[in-house]
Formats: C-alpha cells, structure tokens, sequence
C-alpha cells in the first residue's frame, strides 16, 4: 500500500489561536482511514483544509502525490466529500439534485447518477422533494452526490451523526461497499468510538488539535490484553499489599476505586484471597479485556483516567 494522502506539519490558528497543530497524518490507499476526536478536536478544520476550503497557517498537505494550491483542480476532480451537512436544493428530487451537481462538475454521465442513487439505495424515480426526506435520506443523497463522479478518495464528516441504528447500520456497510468493492479510500471522522471500529482500518486520534495516535485497527488487537479489574473502596491499602504481599508491579491505578493488573496467571481468587485476609474490602473482581475505548482514553488523557 502506498500513501494517497499525507499532511506535514499542518497547523491552523484562528486569530492566533492554533486549532490543529503539526499534524502528520498519513492515509493509505484503498483503506477506510477513522479519524477520531471529541467534538471541537479540529477533524472539521482538517478536512477543509484538506479540501482546500480553508488555508492552513503552516505546512502542506500532498494528495496523489502532488502538493495541494489553489490550482489543483486535477486533484479535486478525484476527490468528494461532506464537510458538515449536506445542504441541497430542498424542492427539487434527489436526482435533479445529482444532475445539478455533475453538470456543474462537469461531468456528463446520466447512468452514474441512477448506479449512486441505487448504491445507496434510495429509488431513482422518487418523486418526493428533498424537503421531505428524513435525515438518513439526506445523508445518504449526499454520499450518493459525493460519489457520483466515482472519486478515489471520499472524505465524510461525522456522517453518522444523528442517525438512527438502521440508518447507521446501511452506512457502515456502504462504507465497506465503497472501499473493498470500488477501492475507493476513505476518510470519516466521528466522535464516537465504538462506530469507527467497526469500519476503520486505520484510526488516527486527535486531541485538541494534535494528532496523538495514528494506528491500525491490527495493531489496536494485538496490544489489546487481558487484565484483572478489583473495584475497591481501600485502593490505596489495596496497592500496598499486591505490592507487598504478592510481589505485582504491572498494575495501573484508574480514578479511585479502581485497579487493573496486567500480570499474566494470576489468579482472581488468590488475590481476593490476599485483599480479604489483609482486611481490604473489595466490592468486584473481574477479568476483562482492554477495549479500543480503553486504548483511545489512555491516547488522550495520558491514562489513568475512567470513562
Ligand atoms: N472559522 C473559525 N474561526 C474561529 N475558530 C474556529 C473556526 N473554525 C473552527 N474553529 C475552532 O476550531 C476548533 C476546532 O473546530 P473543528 O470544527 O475543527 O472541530 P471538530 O473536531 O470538527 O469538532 P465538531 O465535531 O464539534 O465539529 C474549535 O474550537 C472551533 O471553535
């Protein structure tokens, strides 16, 4: 795989306020790229500047190997994107909405218009406005817009928001449609975790406007690991006699309540054992394994700290 899309050193300030910074990313070609962040982390400035709708303050973004300017029109013509809601003309049907868009785009293929609309199944002869489709529709409409001019590349942004679970479930395997069957890559960003990993191959995490984590979903499984949770009232006795009385080190203190020991053949029923006889009080000991929720909260805060 070679990279389709790389960012160096980006960075973006409004009124001298940086909102993305010294961001590197680097997305794959034919990958489903999840780009993960709270809400205000700067995912949405990102892909304007990497739709050339904003400029960014410092450093370059490269798509298809050229550098992105003003004047790559050969570059944004493989291209299509949602950057924030779609926004159509509301009294015209979804495919007069496409027609529009291809005619402007300069692109005259009536049959791909009828094959988006098919793909993400909307009918092509609806007759109904697009004042009167529900948010799902008008989603899918503008993936079906996005796409109609077959680009390599699809950037969505936070396309799932405000989807019901059916509607979220016909996206996700939209998305997979699009990139193991038509090889397109794809960039989405969201905020919600556990939807990114369930399409992405690769996750990139930013906080505040830094990128601290770009990672395949296979690196992801394999640090997952299994761990024993205590829930406790006395932690910090608790600490003590693993320390002592057992000899643990590999343990992580979370908020303060909780401990997780990462030991391999330790048994729960030696340790609540030990806790008991040394008078710690524990309220649950359970065997667990790390999460990508876990792995994506210790990215932002450092770790130690609990959803
Ligand atoms: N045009 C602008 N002028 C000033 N500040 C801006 C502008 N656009 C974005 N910001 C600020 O940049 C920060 C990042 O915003 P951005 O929309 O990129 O985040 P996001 O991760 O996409 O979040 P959300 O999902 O809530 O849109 C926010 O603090 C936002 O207020």
């Amino acid at each position: 795989m070679s990279a389709i899309l790389t960012t160096t050193r980006l960075t973006k300030a409004f009124d001298g306020h940086e909102v993305v910074s010294n961001v590197n990313m680097s997305i794959q070609q034919g990958e489903i790229y999840g780009f993960l962040g709270l809400n205000g982390a700067g995912k949405t400035t990102v892909m304007r500047m990497m739709m050339n709708l904003v400029k960014p303050t410092e450093g370059e973004i490269e798509i298809f190997g050229e550098k992105l300017t003003d004047h790559s029109y050969d570059v944004f013509k493989r291209m299509g994107s949602i950057i924030e809601y779609p926004v159509f003309y509301d009294k015209l049907t979804g495919r007069e909405n496409l027609e529009l868009h291809c005619e402007y785009m300069g692109y005259h293929n009536l049959k791909a218009i009828d094959e988006a609309l098919d793909l993400v199944q909307l009918k092509v002869s609806d007759s109904k406005p697009v004042r009167e489709y529900s948010l799902g529709m008008k989603q899918r409409l503008g993936i079906a817009r996005a796409i109609t001019t077959k680009p390599e590349l699809l950037l969505l942004d936070e396309p799932i928001n405000g989807l019901d679970p059916v509607g979220i479930k016909e996206l996700r395997k939209l998305f997979k449609l699009l990139s193991k069957e038509y090889g397109m890559t794809l960039l989405i960003s969201s905020h919600i975790l556990g939807e990114i990993e369930q399409f992405a191959d690769t996750i990139g995490v930013i906080s505040e406007g830094r990128l601290i984590e770009q990672v395949t979903m296979e690196e992801v499984r394999g640090r997952s690991s299994d761990y024993l949770e205590i829930v406790t009232p006395d932690l910090t006795k608790a600490v003590m006699i693993l320390d002592s009385k057992l000899g643990l080190r590999n343990y992580k203190i979370i908020g303060e309540q909780i401990v997780r020991i990462y030991e391999p053949g330790v048994a729960a029923s030696d340790i609540s054992r030990t806790l008991l006889m040394n008078g710690v009080d524990i309220d649950s000991i359970n065997k667990k394994t790390s999460s990508l929720e876990d792995y994506f909260l210790e990215s932002i805060h450092g770790g130690g700290v609990s959803a």
